[in-house]
């Protein structure tokens, strides 16, 4: 086995980030590896949103290294990051942000289109995880869908770069119990099925309890293990 074997998906090494009123990372460090779901947890406000968003270069952080499969995201241009994030960052919002006038499939067929896959290719693997996924509206505008189809479609959307990383923030949060489970189901079942590193950010114990590990954001550091 090479060394890369043993390298996380995910390094975060001395993180640093202060707003205008509070330091939110004080030297915080965080590795995730392929196969390894992680759940973030913590008092609201502490900062698991922000963490998720200097992960995926959408807020530049102070002081620290970031490296997602193996490149420092840290040290790219906003050019560089956008194109490394949209073939190694799958994300999972709350409320399962997507274009609420486009249909699930074109939804998720235009992240691989805005990644350079090939019309036929996109609209095939789109039409392909939709069904693995359940989703057979096809052709409905997404605004019209429930909370737990929508989350759903974000899940596909997230999916088709083939990342080998998720960030998923709240996927959870909007939904009702069934729709939930169902989610929580799908999201778990990515790092064993497919080797991906998971990080999910949430405030539902019973969500948190399914992961490998879980870990508190806390006065900026993260705390707590479970193998
Ligand atoms: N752009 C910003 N300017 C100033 N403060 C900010 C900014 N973005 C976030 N914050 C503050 O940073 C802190 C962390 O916010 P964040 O949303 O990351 O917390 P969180 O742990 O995800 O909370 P929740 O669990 O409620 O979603 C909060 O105090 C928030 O008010």
């Amino acid at each position: 086995m090479t060394d890369e074997t043993f390298s996380p998906v995910l390094r975060v090494q001395q993180l640093c980030y202060s707003t205008p009123n509070a330091q939110i990372f004080d030297r915080l460090d965080l590795d995730v590896f392929a196969g390894e779901s992680v759940a973030l947890c913590g008092p609201s406000g502490t900062g698991k949103t922000t963490l998720l968003s200097c992960i995926a270069g959408l807020i530049r952080r102070d002081e620290g290294r970031i490296l997602v499969a193996g490149e420092e995201v840290t040290r790219m241009s906003r050019r560089q990051l956008a194109a490394h994030r949209r073939n190694h960052i799958g994300m999972v919002f709350q409320f399962g942000e997507l274009l609420p006038e486009l249909s699930p499939m074109e939804n998720v067929a235009l992240a691989a289109l805005l990644a350079g896959v090939k019309r036929e290719e996109a609209y095939g693997s789109a039409r392909t995880l939709l069904s693995e996924l359940g989703i057979s509206h096809e052709k409905t505008p997404t605004a019209y869908l429930s909370g737990g189809e929508r989350q759903r479609v974000a899940v596909a959307r997230a999916l088709i770069t083939d990342p080998p990383l998720i960030l998923a923030d709240e996927p959870t949060g909007a939904l009702d119990q069934h729709s939930r489970d169902v989610v929580a189901d799908i999201l778990f079942d990515l790092p064993k099925r497919d080797g991906r590193a998971l990080l999910l950010a949430t405030h539902d114990e019973n969500v948190a309890k399914r992961a490998d590990r879980r870990l508190d954001l806390r006065a900026g550091r993260l705390t707590g293990a479970r193998a």
